[in-house]
């Protein structure tokens, strides 16, 4: 890890802080500078971080400095305005238009079981969405790549959509799945080089392709992405290029900040992970935000802890839940490097599985047995530390508030947080879980006493906070996971659940489409055909996960001509 290791002023703050470019400093201030000026109506942060440089940064910040300005440091509209226009390109204008060369209007053998000509037309709708989220890294990018905070990459990728206009780790997954349905394989394959090649570059996958995401990750799902395009193609180069990428992946998933110890009396030691950024300031692409929480906040110490746990929770994708807080009603109680995730832990467990398979393809047969070996042994402390038996659930596990500083930790059976998650259910995503019939029995019944299944999906809590990872809106992986968990079981009632989930989901998002011409970021799951909302942003369009789940549904479940679709 390239890190910063001076050390911090602030005793509970300790760790690592990757530097970031000068170019993100100066872009904070004209951030600033525009949210004084314009007001907060239709402000977005990120637009700012976003912007590229038309000259060098000295010519471009003597510019600025010599705006006249107000004492509170705003400038006038029309000043910003022409200094915006004369020296800045566009945010978006250095990822630039690429066709996807294997996108064809009507794949042959294209999601065989859909026979309602209704739905049929629609999915061709959202398969040519591919298109629109098509892009490459602009040639000036990769020419002056100082002017720009987004990053080179050598190939095509498929972005969510609207203010996402790069390239994010965990969405790609979904992408991936989609464009599987969609017969593109040789897009799918492009997203992972990146991907590698990214890994390469700053020994982890980013956050996104942009200089501001360089501290954190986000859920591992690289492996999970090769394994599905092995699955498809039989690409046994691409399993042998993934391969070493995917061992330095695993360690740093291991490194010092993101393992933690957690010892029990009858099974001895286990080792686990959680997220943890290496960052302790404000978010640069939300960082107006990001302070005025921490204004509520004493002193820079306690503010450098929020922004590490404001970074981290970035890392999870579950950016923000009442999943990650002390205290759901208090924002700055977030503690999310205090929480070992049952999500992040099964993500982990599925890379072990992965690479122990890939081993094997590629005649690595020590490697295989080893991660073979790593899987069962984070089986059995999945068994130990996440399970619940009254429940019927996984639980995520609270850390004592010392945890960084400490060798391991003895579980604690109070320390598991009993409240009701869409995560609690992932594990039936693996196949070492959803292989246990009775297992499965039971976990399908506290789904469905759970709360969590609404008419229009899967909320993503219990909690309706304002947050957008929070009730009740319901997100396209957790749908996803869950139902594919359920309809790989041999139990009959999960499998009928699974199909009643991707039902209500295809619905929702083909009458939301219908209103609003769109594909959504996430929805209402009390409504059908309702987007949701909350959160920091805007809700966004696009959008590359949603497309990615509604094809891959309809490719397994299909739609039957009779049937009709439409909110019930
Ligand atoms: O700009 C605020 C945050 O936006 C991202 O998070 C959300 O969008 C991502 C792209 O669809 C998605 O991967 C994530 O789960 C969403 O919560 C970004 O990933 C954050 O780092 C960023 O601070």
């Amino acid at each position: 890890v390239n890190s910063d290791s001076a050390p911090s002023s602030c005793s509970k703050d300790s760790g690592p802080v990757v530097p970031t470019i000068p170019l993100l400093g100066f872009l904070q201030r004209v951030q600033e500078t525009a949210l004084k000026t314009y007001g907060k109506s239709s402000f977005d942060p990120k637009d700012y971080v976003d912007l590229s440089l038309k000259f060098n940064l000295s010519t471009t910040v003597e510019a600025f400095d010599k705006l006249p300005k107000t004492a509170n440091g705003s400038v006038s509209v029309k000043d910003l305005d022409a200094f915006i226009g004369e020296y800045f390109k566009g945010a978006g204008e250095d990822l630039v238009y690429a066709e996807p060369l294997d996108f064809v209007p009507e794949p042959h053998g294209f999601l065989p079981k859909v026979e309602n000509p209704e739905v049929r037309a629609w999915a061709l709708e959202v398969h040519a969405l591919w298109k629109n989220l098509s892009r490459k890294v602009s040639t000036s990018v990769h020419q002056h790549p100082e002017l720009h905070t987004m990053l080179p990459l050598p190939g095509p990728v498929v972005i969510p959509g609207s203010r996402f206009r790069e390239v994010y780790y965990w969405d790609s997954y979904w992408v991936i799945r989609g464009l599987l349905a969609s017969k593109m394989y040789e897009t799918a394959k492009a997203i992972v080089i990146n991907l590698i090649s990214l890994l390469d570059t700053y020994g982890h996958v980013l956050n996104g392709a942009r200089a501001y995401y360089t501290n954190r990750s986000q859920p591992p799902l690289l492996s999970a992405m090769v394994y599905e395009i092995y699955n498809r193609t039989g690409d046994v180069e691409l399993v042998r290029k993934a391969l070493p990428p995917l061992l330095k992946e695993y360690q740093f998933w291991n490194s010092e900040i993101h393992k933690v110890i957690i010892s029990d009396a009858e099974l001895g030691n286990h080792s686990l992970n959680r997220y943890y950024a290496m960052w302790n300031k404000p978010r640069p692409e939300s960082s107006t935000m990001d302070k005025k929480f921490a204004s509520k906040l004493l002193n820079d110490c306690e503010k450098q802890q929020f922004y590490r746990e404001l970074a981290s929770t970035a890392e999870s994708g579950w950016d923000f839940s009442t999943r990650w807080m002390r205290n759901p009603s208090e924002f700055t109680t977030l503690a999310t490097t205090k929480i070992l995730p049952v999500d992040l832990n099964i993500f982990i467990l599925r890379m072990e599985v992965d690479i122990a398979f890939f081993a094997k393809v590629v005649g690595e047969n020590t490697v295989a047995e080893d991660f073979l070996r790593a899987s069962q042994t984070r089986q059995k402390a999945f068994n130990s530390v996440f399970w619940n038996a009254k429940m019927g659930q996984w639980l995520d596990y609270w850390l004592n508030n010392n945890a960084a500083c400490e060798e391991s930790q003895t579980w604690e059976a109070q320390n598991q947080n009993e409240n009701v998650f869409a995560s609690n259910f992932v594990p039936l995503w693996i196949d070492l879980f959803n292989s246990d019939t009775p297992l499965v029995e039971k976990v399908t019944r506290s789904l469905q006493s759970s709360g969590l299944l609404c008419a229009a999906g899967i909320a993503t809590s219990l909690t309706n906070s304002g947050n957008q990872w929070d009730f009740p809106n319901g997100w396209a992986p957790l749908q996803h996971m869950i139902v594919e968990g359920l309809s790989r079981s041999t139990s009959t009632e999960a499998r009928s659940i699974a199909k009643d989930i991707a039902e209500r989901w295809i619905r929702t998002n083909y009458v939301a489409y219908k209103k609003t011409g769109a594909m959504h970021e996430k929805y209402d799951v009390e409504k059908c055909g309702e987007y949701g909302g909350g959160g920091e942003y805007i809700p966004q369009t696009g959008f590359g996960w949603s497309n990615g789940v509604v094809l891959a549904f309809l490719e397994e479940f299909g739609w039957p001509e009779d049937q009709k679709i439409g909110c019930n």
